[in-house]
């Protein structure tokens, strides 16, 4: 059995996390965990998890380690025998704490883009909450506005991508990444990409990615995912 491949992908909201997450989960058969994807899963399934988390959500707050932790690491369990991308977790220190006491990553990527684009990307971001798939008026609009391509169901933005929540999310964002990048760069798997526009980031993670990726892996996953 191939050595798995782990990889986390860390940047601040609008950072293009998702978009690069969506085309290294196709490009090499990567499974991709978005915390916030699953957070959404599990607050519209009413899970414990969920409910405690949405209280934190709508705030604009980060959810409480232990909590994401508690979410996290059982489904990345589940996970034991996929390659994975994780987007989004760990956050802070203590979770890439827990995360690395549960297993051994091979890659970090961390994404650092101006803050204008940032605001400006995430003003005209539209999202189909049921599947997480991520549109852009100006990037990658849908077929048809507030639409979602694939189901027809309508489209939403997130309450915390409004301008006067992100301005406090970008702020603590800094805070609390910066330990974790740190930890990852004394590791020696820090990879940090800087750009306005992903297509000009894309090239650089894909040959980084098969540079590190075992061919006869991702041949295998590509296999198994499509
Ligand atoms: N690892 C985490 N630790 C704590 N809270 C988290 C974590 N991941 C997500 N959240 C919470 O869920 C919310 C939505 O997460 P999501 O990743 O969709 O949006 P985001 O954090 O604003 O980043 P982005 O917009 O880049 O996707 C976050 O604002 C945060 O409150
Ligand atoms: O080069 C890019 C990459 C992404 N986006 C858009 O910017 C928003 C944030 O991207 P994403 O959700 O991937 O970032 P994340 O919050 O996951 O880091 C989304 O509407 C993307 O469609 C963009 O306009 N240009």
């Amino acid at each position: 059995m191939a050595k798995l491949f782990r990889a986390v992908i860390l940047g601040p909201p609008g950072s293009g996390k998702g978009t690069i997450s969506e085309r290294v989960a196709s490009s090499f058969g990567l499974q991709h965990l978005s915390s916030g994807d699953f957070l959404r899963e599990n607050i519209a399934a009413k899970t414990e998890a969920g409910v405690l988390a949405k209280t934190y959500i709508e705030k604009g707050a980060l959810v409480p380690d232990h909590v994401m932790t508690r979410l996290m690491l059982p489904r990345l369990v589940e996970m034991t025998r996929h390659s994975w991308l994780l987007d989004g977790f760990p956050r802070t220190l203590a979770q890439a704490e827990a995360l690395n006491s549960a297993c051994e990553l091979d890659v970090v990527i961390s994404l650092n883009i101006p803050l204008e684009t940032l605001k400006d990307r995430l003003r005209h971001r539209w999202i189909h909450p049921a599947s997480g798939r991520v549109y852009n008026m100006r990037f990658n609009p849908p077929r048809v506005q507030g639409v979602d391509d694939i189901s027809g169901e309508p489209l939403i933005q997130h309450e915390d991508d409004k301008p006067e929540a992100l301005v406090a999310r970008l702020r603590h964002y800094k805070d609390v990444a910066k330990p974790v990048i740190d930890l990852y760069r004394a590791k020696g798997i820090l990879h940090m990409f800087s750009d306005t526009e992903t297509d000009r980031i894309w090239p650089y993670v894909s040959s980084l990615l098969s540079a590190k990726i075992p061919t006869d892996l991702a041949d295998a996953q590509r296999a198994t995912t499509h």
